[in-house]
């Protein structure tokens, strides 16, 4: 039901015009620890071969959220694929950081209790001069991600992610605006709508934000499309104006990418 719903909305978003369509993380799954073993698959697998038809004949590119992934080996992961307009699957990103957290009496949760990490970076490109970087939900924690996704030249980072109802409305939007800055990017955060009967509440406030830190497309906590246009002159005369990424101190500080195992 997830999977044909979530195909339904990508296909009356393109009819609208989009050309880049974002899922929400676990978009075809409860999202809870104890449901990650039972919902898993493989790649491909019924999700991934239903979103490659889905974005071969919408001609859209596609990131589907997420979904949790078992490999060859066994392990579970919480991945993201992303297809072009032909509907060929043109990379995946694993979710680098994992969310274990103790907030008594509000959330704790332990995904590493199923999870493993991703080790790298994905981004792809929409055209010569359209770059487009990956992460999931807590990766937007980790600033030096972000800058990474930076360095290798990204005009937009994407954050597939379920907040929930105590993090949610203290850090989604702050943290989303943050990475805009930092890095002078479009960034969007890509939320699945608010169930009072899910076990998990997810905060929604599917956002994205400019590269001056505005918020140029948002919603409440219901099921909503969020529409917005990027921009890329505006990027780059907000990075004219304002030249601070070009003016880090390389000789004083770095940061460096590891090339590490998959
Ligand atoms: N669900 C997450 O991965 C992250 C989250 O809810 C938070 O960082 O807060």
């Amino acid at each position: 039901k997830n999977i044909s719903h979530a195909c339904e909305l990508i296909s009356k978003a393109a009819s609208t015009g989009a050309k880049l369509v974002v899922l929400p993380e676990c978009f075809n799954s409860p999202y809870g620890v104890k449901y990650f073993p039972e919902y898993a698959e493989t790649i491909p697998g019924e999700t991934t071969n239903a979103l490659k038809n889905c974005a071969k004949q919408n001609q859209i590119f596609l990131v589907g959220g997420s979904i949790p992934e078992r490999d060859e080996s066994g392990k579970l992961f919480n991945t993201s694929t992303i297809y072009n307009p032909h509907g060929e699957l043109i990379g995946i990103f694993r979710k680098m950081h994992l969310f274990d957290i103790d907030i008594p009496g509000k959330i704790t949760f332990k995904e590493s209790d199923a999870l493993a990490p991703g080790n790298q970076l994905t981004t792809f490109d929409i055209s010569d001069d359209f770059r487009v970087g990956l992460a999931i939900c807590y990766d937007v924690r980790f600033p030096l991600l972000a800058s990474l996704y930076s360095k290798r030249g990204c005009h937009l980072l994407l954050y597939p992610g379920a907040f929930n109802m105590t993090t949610g409305p203290a850090h989604w939007e702050l943290l989303l605006r943050s990475r805009a800055l930092d890095n002078q990017m479009y960034v969007a955060g890509v939320s699945p709508a608010h169930d009072e009967n899910a076990d998990y509440k997810a905060w929604g406030h599917t956002t994205l934000v400019d590269t001056w830190g505005t918020i140029i497309g948002k919603c409440e906590m219901n099921e909503e499309i969020v529409y917005g246009e990027i921009d890329l002159e505006h990027l780059k005369t907000v990075r004219k104006q304002l030249p601070y990424l070009s003016q880090q101190r390389h000789d004083v500080y770095t940061l460096e990418e590891k090339k590490l195992e998959k």
